[in-house]
């Protein structure tokens, strides 16, 4: 507890997030102690936390008096073993690390999984800990108190046992601990710190996934976990969690693994006492004969009236142990998953949750491998750079260099990708260079790249698409290595390159930054060699790795119709292997594997990861980008790839799932949004600069806006598309995006905000973050007129002599001239004439003359955009 009060002060979402709980659930406490609170991003004073601490200590205690009771009532001769003696639980497999757990602690046996377990129980309880416990040392003093904080939240409880008899046999856990026990403690500690870093903790721990209690790091389990006792049930609800994941890949096997598979494993741990390991013997025997059940399916969320039901109790009992477990519920109320298990592990009710897996939305299911089934894999390049600084001539000169000798004097062929051997291993290049169909792949759910080269000719140096690919490499948050190209011509500079690119973030290794630049001539084949070792170099520092013993998965590259071959698709396999025979989806269309090609235009029977490869055997053409993912057979392949479909059509038609500045505040406040993604494109560098220092200043409840691309120029579909993939906004700062542009934009469903002065610019993003924006008004451009030609009139001023090329132009309408994309007036319409006469609106295809209010420099090819403000109904 004294660690909490020294923590600086936290939101809810980090203290949430230390105690492995969700924002929603502290802000149900807070709310229920009546402490205001406005959402996840509200502070923790230290009061408050104190007083949820309380509770969380009040909900035990009282969890632990009436477990006392019932203990004693129930099983009043039971064995001092320490699982059996938990209330029904005595936990089979997953369980039995926490049975085995307290009997370690009073035992000391040495026993190697028993440790194992031992070590994983404390990662979870120190994971718990990570804010406060970081500086835990081995002490048992401090373990204490971590246990009991983690004894709060979740499967620790069962863990804090301390009113119940057992524990009098099991007390070393945090008192008596022996010092083999101390050395566990410190494991744990450190292997929960690799585990965190890479974000992944209880996926890596959860390896053998036999403890599902101790290894899941589902201890978000809600403050009613503090109340449960039973080590099974802690243990199954946390397995759970994680379980999905883990079950899935450690299986090796494929298809069936994710599903209720991995539940179901660490369901068992919630099983009172059946099949318990080793000294577990006896599992308390029913005191009453009932009609309880010893299993039940559960298929996601159930009210308190269906889950008695099925639990064969009465809604009143039920609500009894909810109010134990610290959920005020009624009959109707709905019940989550996580607390149907609790609830049934407090009747000793097993539980095999079947949810069904968004099968048709396979590309959001994450796989996390056992360490120790993942193999190095060839790293995956992507070539960037400024127009005609010799992308593809690098390219070519890559693949026509480093040949294997085997293939050497093979076809090659184009797939999309290929790869090459240096120093006996592989690397994979996608061969269709630029960011902007990187990009576009990465809009579309597609991560292939692992490493980017950004092209710059050392005669020319950095040019803006330059810019624009270092930025799209870093919205992908990928490694970049700069390829100084053309060295061979008489005027390169590539120190000057260097040079310039420090000023995008990008400092030479030898200037004592961190990015690798290397000489090369594509034309001349020129330090080829030392760009490939390069990208070796990166990727032994990243390891790229995948595990190929399971199905495989990856996205399509390109696909067409071929006259004699059907739908082609060329892939490349991110994780497992493809085999030929392999039912698969990409995309929206199914097939099976009938033919499969690399990129020397050999057949292949099998493709592991990173590998490029053609296949046929589809029955449609699917898109670039699109994920793909093999399955048992076609037939499932079929009803998935068809609920794809008809997913894709209903959202097409339906809300916008990018961010917008409209609904901005609902995303902070859901916490889905951590950064503002922003694209600044404004008429001078200027004001990008300008607009991007205030921009970054702005903070709102621990929001930021982050830029993510700026530049001087018209918004260009490029920058749209980036938006897309990053989901960003754009501010336009008196430019405007061509027609094309906007529709793109419109389609991509990407938010693009206008202005003409900074500090509106400003104040509508502050403002949208905080929720405090009610666009009352919206700009509706009505039409497009094309400056033709221009009279001037003594008087009157310069006429300009237009074509409505699209939309209308009504008199009343306000106006602003563009020219090249950038606007140079903003105001009203003067006069708007059909010939002679005056016109309230001119159609499209029509010429008239338009005077602009107090402005003559109007020029041919200028175009005149009118627009009238709507009132928007507010959201
Ligand atoms: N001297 C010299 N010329 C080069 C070198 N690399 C490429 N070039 C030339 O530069 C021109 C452009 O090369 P590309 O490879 O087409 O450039 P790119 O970046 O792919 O161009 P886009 O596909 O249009 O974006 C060609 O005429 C190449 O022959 C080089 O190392 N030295």
């Amino acid at each position: 507890m004294s660690k909490q009060e020294n923590k600086d002060k936290l939101s809810v979402y980090e203290y949430a997030k230390s105690l492995n709980m969700s924002s929603k659930e502290i802000i149900t406490i807070l709310k229920r102690l009546n402490i205001p609170v406005n959402n996840h991003m509200s502070v923790m004073e230290n009061d408050s936390v104190a007083r949820v601490e309380q509770f969380f200590k009040d909900i035990k205690s009282n969890a632990a008096a009436k477990r006392e009771n019932t203990g004693r009532a129930e099983a009043p001769a039971k064995s001092p073993a320490p699982a059996s003696a938990g209330g029904s639980q005595t936990p089979k497999s997953s369980a039995g690390d926490h049975s085995g757990q307290r009997g370690d602690q009073g035992r000391n046996v040495p026993h190697n999984q028993e440790q194992k377990h031992h070590k994983n129980q404390q990662e979870k309880q120190v994971s718990m800990n990570n804010k406060s416990n970081n500086n835990s040392s081995s002490a048992s003093g401090s373990t204490q108190a971590v246990q009991e904080r983690s004894n709060r939240q979740s499967g620790g409880s069962h863990m804090n046992q301390s009113s119940r008899p057992q524990n009098s046999q099991g007390n070393g856990q945090s008192q008596g601990r022996g010092p083999q026990q101390n050395r566990n403690q410190n494991q744990g500690g450190g292997a929960r710190n690799d585990a965190s870093r890479s974000g992944n903790n209880g996926a890596r721990n959860n390896q053998p996934n036999r403890g599902g209690g101790s290894n899941g790091t589902g201890g978000n389990t809600g403050y009613a976990g503090g109340n449960r006792g039973q080590g099974g049930q802690g243990g199954q609800n946390q397995g759970q969690r994680k379980g999905n994941n883990n079950n899935y890949n450690k299986s090796g096997k494929n298809f069936d693994d994710n599903r209720q598979g991995g539940f179901k494993n660490n369901n068992r741990g919630g099983k009172g006492g059946r099949g318990g390991r080793g000294n577990q013997n006896h599992q308390p025997p029913r005191e009453k004969i009932d009609n309880t059940p010893k299993k039940i399916i559960v298929r996601g969320t159930m009210t308190v009236g269906e889950t008695a039901k099925l639990l064969h109790k009465d809604a009143s009992e039920v609500i009894k142990k909810l109010i134990l477990l610290g959920v005020m519920a009624t009959i109707n109320q709905e019940l989550d998953i996580d607390t149907i298990l609790l609830l049934a592990g407090e009747f000793g009710v097993e539980v095999e949750v079947k949810i069904p897996v968004e099968d048709d939305r396979f590309e959001t299911i994450e796989e996390v491998d056992d360490e120790a089934d993942l193999k190095e894999r060839p790293p995956v390049v992507t070539i960037m750079g400024h127009v005609d600084h010799g992308k593809t001539t690098l390219l070519d000169a890559i693949r026509s260099t480093n040949v294997t000798g085997a293939e050497a004097g093979g076809i090659t062929q184009h797939i999309g990708a290929y790869q090459v051997e240096i120093n006996g291993k592989k690397i994979t290049f996608l061969d269709t260079p630029g960011h902007e169909a990187f990009t576009a792949m990465r809009a579309r759910g597609a991560q292939l790249t692992d490493i980017t080269i950004i092209v710059v000719a050392a005669d020319d140096g950095v040019m803006p698409q330059t810019v624009e690919a270092v930025n799209h490499a870093k919205a992908a948050g990928l490694p970049i290595i700069v390829a100084v190209n053309k060295i061979d011509k008489p005027d390169a500079n590539p120190d000057k390159v260097k040079q310039e690119l420090t000023e995008y973030g990008l400092v030479p290794e030898e200037w004592g930054g961190e990015t690798i630049f290397v000489n090369v001539s594509a034309k001349q084949k020129m330090g080829l060699e030392d760009l490939l070792e390069m990208i070796l170099l990166v990727a032994e520092v990243n390891e790229y790795k995948a595990n190929p013993n399971k199905r495989a998965r990856g996205a399509v590259i390109e696909a067409e119709l071929d006259k004699s071959r059907g739908p082609v698709a060329r892939v490349l396999v991110q994780h497992g292997t493809l085999k030929v025979g392999d039912a698969f989806v990409a995309g929206n269309s199914f097939g099976r594997v009938r033919a499969m090609v690399n990129d020397k235009g050999r057949r292949l029977k099998e493709a592991g990861p990173s590998t490029p490869v053609e296949i046929t055997g589809l029955t449609e053409v699917p898109q670039a980008g699109d994920p793909f993912m093999v399955f048992e057979d076609e037939r499932k392949a079929r009803s998935i790839a068809d609920k794809r479909a008809t997913a894709q059509r209903q959202s097409d038609l339906g809300a916008n799932t990018r961010v917008t500045l409209d609904d901005l505040f609902r995303h902070i406040k859901e916490g889905e949004i951590k950064d503002l993604n922003v694209i600044i494109k404004a008429d001078v560098q200027g004001s990008v600069e300008a607009l991007k220092g205030s921009l970054e200043k702005i903070e709102v409840e621990g929001v930021r806006v982050k830029i993510i691309h700026s530049g001087a120029g018209a918004i260009t579909e490029s920058d749209v598309i980036l938006a897309a993939a990053s989901n960003a906004i754009i501010i336009g700062f008196n430019v405007r995006p061509d027609s094309q542009t906007k529709a793109t934009a419109e389609q991509e469903k990407v938010d693009i905000r206008l202005h003409r002065v900074i500090y509106n610019a400003i104040e509508e993003i502050e403002q949208a973050m905080k929720g405090m924006l009610d666009p009352v008004y919206k700009e509706a451009v009505i039409g497009h007129a094309e400056v033709r030609s221009t009279f001037k009139i003594s008087k009157v001023g310069t006429i300009a002599g237009c074509m409505v090329t699209s939309g209308k132009i009504s008199r009343n309408a306000e106006a602003r001239l563009i020219r090249d994309g950038i606007v140079i007036y903003e105001g009203k319409i003067d006069s708007l004439k059909r010939f002679k006469d005056d016109a309230k609106e001119v159609a499209q295809g029509y010429e008239c003359g338009i005077t602009l209010d107090n402005y003559n420099d109007v020029k041919e090819g200028d175009v005149i955009e009118a627009f009238i403000m709507e009132t928007v109904q507010p959201k």
